[in-house]
């Protein structure tokens, strides 16, 4: 079972994010600058709000890591919130005089919880009258902990298996890439370089359009973004019982990411639309080896890595704090009005492919590490290339 343990604390307008991550082995190349540098990935993309453009995700180590190597010891590091001295007293951990915080507009309550946020059912269920203890854990701020450690999977994975991940945004709004692109390691630069993160020109433009038309009216998108891995080895995951399943355990880790409502296995629901013989990736025996002859499945069978490009999508609704404001009700009158708006993304569907990555790459260090265990990177990958190696059928 599960052999690292990871967990992320911290509020959206708090003093920093931290993240914990156990059970890494030893001798992971992990840097400041690894992490920074998937961190500035997560803020780029067209269409997000105003925070990205200054916040600075300012990332420390505070453990697990000398000389940019793992230990072997539980990784925690910290992403400072570059906001924080304005929210000094809203958010101190230590109780503010009344009278302190009703001089600070931005600690008025907040009593028309949005439609689409925790905001209503976090209030009910913890016995708040604002949503603000709510909605400042539930914003997707957090996200940028579970990236932080997900770089660290991510060089796991490259320096035990080889492994490379790559996401790209298929859909956004009504825009879409033509089906059946397959990014390669080589075109993350051009993918980050793209507004949307797309790789077809045509389809970025629309995408773009789309983001501009929307912010115009006054409104938000959502769209789907693909995860794919290159050089994963057969036989992560089991068939054996549900909670093993390596396509259960991806999705429920990318429908854990804020605002992610569907995740598709390969052709996912599109497979359900089909007859079996156009559904399935028939084997064929090659000069190289046992060869599928499609990629249908998203390198998953039976819920096992097939040892086949693997390929999973995550469906993001629209952002929920919509500036032209939703219909709410203000709990303190009990009257109709408009939903609370601050500032806000208009889309972060690009984003959200930076971190389903993050989540892809938590899962299959996750796998990795339980099949093939070791206390060293050298161990691990010892034990990757012995298996591959004596594999009996290839
Ligand atoms: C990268 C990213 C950025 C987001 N930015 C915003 C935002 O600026 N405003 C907003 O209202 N929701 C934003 N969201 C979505 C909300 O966090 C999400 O809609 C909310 O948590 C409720 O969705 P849920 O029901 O899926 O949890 C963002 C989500 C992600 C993944
Ligand atoms: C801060 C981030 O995204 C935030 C996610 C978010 C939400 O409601 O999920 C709302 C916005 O927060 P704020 O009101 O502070 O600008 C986004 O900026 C981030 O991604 O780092």
């Amino acid at each position: 079972m599960s052999r690292l343990r990871w967990l992320t604390a911290g509020e959206s307008h708090g003093p920093a994010l931290v993240a914990t991550l156990e059970g890494l082995p030893s001798g992971v190349p992990v840097t400041t600058d690894m992490v920074a540098d998937e961190l500035a990935r997560r803020r780029l993309g067209y269409g997000r709000g105003a925070r990205m453009k200054f916040e600075r995700d300012e990332v420390t180590f505070l453990g697990g890591v000398r000389h940019g190597r793992s230990l072997g010891s539980p990784v925690a590091v910290m992403i400072g919130n570059t906001e924080w001295p304005k929210w000094e007293k809203v958010m101190a951990a230590d109780p503010v005089e009344a009278d302190e915080l009703e001089q600070l507009a931005r600690n008025a309550p907040l009593t028309r919880p949005r439609p689409g946020h925790a905001d209503l059912a976090g209030m009910q269920k913890y016995g708040f009258d604002e949503a603000r203890p709510i909605l400042e854990r539930a914003s997707a701020r957090e996200t940028a902990a579970r990236v932080a450690l997900g770089t660290v999977a991510r060089s796991f994975l490259r320096e035990t298996a080889g492994l490379e991940l790559v996401s790209h945004v298929v859909e956004l709004g009504a825009a879409k890439a033509p089906y059946g692109t397959v990014p390669q390691p080589a075109d993350v630069a051009r993918l980050d370089a793209d507004p949307v993160r797309c790789l077809d020109a045509d389809a970025s433009e629309a995408m773009v359009a789309q983001i501009d038309q929307a912010h115009k009216d006054g409104d938000t998108l959502g769209g789907v973004v693909e995860v794919v891995a290159h050089g994963v080895p057969v036989g992560l995951g089991s068939h054996v019982h549900w909670d093993r399943r390596l396509d259960a355990r991806l999705a429920g880790a990318l429908m854990g990411i804020q605002a992610i409502k569907g995740v598709e296995l390969g052709d996912g629901f599109g497979l359900a639309r089909v007859p079996g013989s156009a559904a399935h990736d028939e084997i064929l025996a090659t000069p190289d080896g046992i060869r599928r002859a499609s990629g249908r499945s998203g390198g998953t069978e039976g819920g096992l890595s097939t040892g086949e490009l693997l390929r999973v999508r995550a469906a993001m609704k629209p952002i929920a704090t919509v500036p032209r404001a939703l219909a709410t009700v203000d709990v303190r009158t009990g009257e109709p009005d408009k939903a609370h708006h601050q500032r806000s993304d208009v889309c972060a569907v690009p984003a959200a492919g930076i971190v389903a990555e993050a989540m892809v790459a938590l899962v299959l260090a996750d796998a990795v590490a339980e099949k093939f265990g070791g206390d060293s990177v050298a161990e691990t990958r010892r034990n990757v290339r012995g298996y591959l190696d004596s594999l009996e059928i290839k």
